[in-house]
C-alpha cells in the first residue's frame, strides 16, 4: 500500500546538510496499524510527511497504491492527496470557525454543495462521539475533543490512508486510550491503512500491529510488534521496550552453581495460560522450580505472561520438563546452563 524505496532525505540550512532520512526501505501493507518510534530527531516526522508529499525525497520513491508519487502531474497528485488524511499532535484546528466548520474544511475545498457537505459533517462528528459540538468553538472543547474534530476533518474525504503526527503526545494517558481505541475502530470499520509516529511505547504497544524504530534518519528494527517487545536486537528498540516492560534478566539470575540448575525464560500467551505448567514440571518431572521474576505485559490485547525460572533436577529431568513445556505452546528460551 506504502513504499518507500532507498529515500534519503537531505536538509540544507545555511550550507549545512541534514540527513534526516538515509537509505530507508519500507513497506506498509493495506490495513495495518504501522508505528514508527524513535527519539527526537530521528527522522519520524520527515518519514511520514513523506507519504503525502508534505515532503519530497531527496532520492528514492515514494510509492502509495502503486503510484510513484514522483510522477504525479499536480492534479494526480492532489488526488492522491486527498485518499490521505492526517492529524496533528496540536490539531491545527481554525480557532476562528465551528467544529463543524473546521469537519466540513475539506468537502469546501473540494467545492462540495451544502447540502451534501451538512448530513456528512453529521455522520462524522456522530463517529466520533461529538455529535452535540458541531457548534461550539474549539477553544470550547478538550484536548481529547479538539483531536476527535481532527480525526473527523481528516476522515471528511473518504481517505484510504491516516497519517497520525504524534497524535496523542499532548493528551493524558485516560484520553490517549480513548483516542486510540478510536483510531482501532476507524483502522477496522472503515478499512482505513494507519501510519502513526510517536515516542511513546505504549502507544505501539496498545494498537500497532507492526512497527519500525528509527534512529538518526534509519530504521535500526522492523517487525511484528510482538517480535520486537519479545526480542528486541537493538540497543535502542531494547530501550523503548524497557520504557513499558523488564526484559533485561538480572546478572545474579543468570548465575547457577550447580550442574544440576537451568535458569529458563518461559514466554507464555494464548491457551498455555490455562495450563498449570510449573506444577507439571515438579509432578511430571520431578523438578524443582523458583521463580526468579515475572511479568505480565499486553501488546495489542495480547496477553503474555514473562517468567524467569531457576529449575532443579537431573539433566535428563530438566531437559524432558523443557520439551514438555515446549509441547505445550511456550516459548522456551535458556538463560544460563551453571557457571
Ligand atoms: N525543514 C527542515 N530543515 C532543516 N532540517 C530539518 C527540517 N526538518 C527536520 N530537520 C532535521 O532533520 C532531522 C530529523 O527531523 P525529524 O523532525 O524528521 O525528526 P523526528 O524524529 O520527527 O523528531 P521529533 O520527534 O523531535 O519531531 C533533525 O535533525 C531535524 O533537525
Amino acid at each position: 500500500m506504502i513504499e518507500l524505496r532507498n529515500i534519503t532525505k537531505v536538509y540544507e540550512r545555511a550550507q549545512k546538510k541534514i540527513t534526516a532520512l538515509d537509505h530507508v526501505d519500507l513497506t506498509i501493507d493495506k490495513g495495518d496499524i504501522f508505528g514508527v518510534i524513535g527519539y527526537s530527531g530521528a527522522g519520524k516526522s520527515t518519514l511520514i510527511r513523506l507519504v503525502n508529499f508534505l515532503e519530497r525525497p531527496t532520492s528514492g520513491s515514494v510509492i502509495v497504491d502503486g503510484t510513484d508519487l514522483a510522477s504525479c502531474s499536480p492534479s494526480q497528485l492532489r488526488g492522491v492527496k486527498r485518499e490521505i488524511g492526517m492529524i496533528f499532535q496540536h490539531f491545527n484546528l481554525l480557532q476562528s470557525r465551528t467544529v463543524a466548520h473546521n469537519v466540513a474544511m475539506p468537502l469546501i475545498l473540494a467545492g462540495k454543495k451544502k447540502h451534501e457537505i451538512e448530513p456528512r459533517v453529521a455522520e462524522l462528528l456522530a463517529f466520533v462521539g461529538l455529535e452535540d459540538k458541531g457548534s461550539s468553538y474549539p477553544n470550547e472543547l478538550s484536548g481529547g475533543q479538539k483531536q476527535r474534530v481532527g480525526i473527523a476533518r481528516a476522515l471528511a474525504s473518504n481517505p484510504k490512508i491516516l497519517l497520525c503526527d504524534e497524535a496523542t503526545s499532548a493528551l493524558d494517558p485516560e484520553t490517549t486510550r480513548s483516542i486510540l481505541a478510536l483510531l482501532q475502530r476507524i483502522n477496522k470499520e472503515l478499512n482505513i491503512t494507519i501510519v502513526l509516529i510517536t515516542h511513546e511505547m505504549s502507544v505501539i504497544q496498545e494498537i500497532c500491529n507492526r512497527v519500525a524504530v528509527m534512529e538518526n534518519g534509519q530504521i535500526v528494527e522492523l517487525g511484528p510488534t510482538l517480535d520486537v517487545f519479545l526480542h528486541p536486537t537493538h540497543p535502542t528498540a531494547r530501550n523503548f521496550v524497557q520504557t513499558v516492560m523488564s526484559t533485561d534478566v538480572a546478572v545474579e539470575e543468570q548465575m547457577t552453581t550447580n550442574a544440576n540448575e537451568r535458569v529458563v525464560q518461559l514466554e507464555v500467551m494464548g491457551d498455555a495460560l490455562n495450563e498449570p505448567f510449573i506444577d507439571l514440571l515438579g509432578a511430571n518431572h520431578g523438578l524443582q522450580t523458583q521463580i526468579l521474576r515475572a511479568n505480565t505485559v499486553s501488546v495489542q490485547q495480547t496477553k503474555i505472561l514473562i517468567l524467569v525460572l531457576k529449575l532443579s533436577g537431573t539433566q535428563q529431568q530438566i531437559a524432558e520438563g523443557l520439551t514438555a513445556l515446549r509441547e505445550t505452546g511456550i516459548t522456551v528460551l535458556e538463560v544460563a546452563t551453571h557457571v
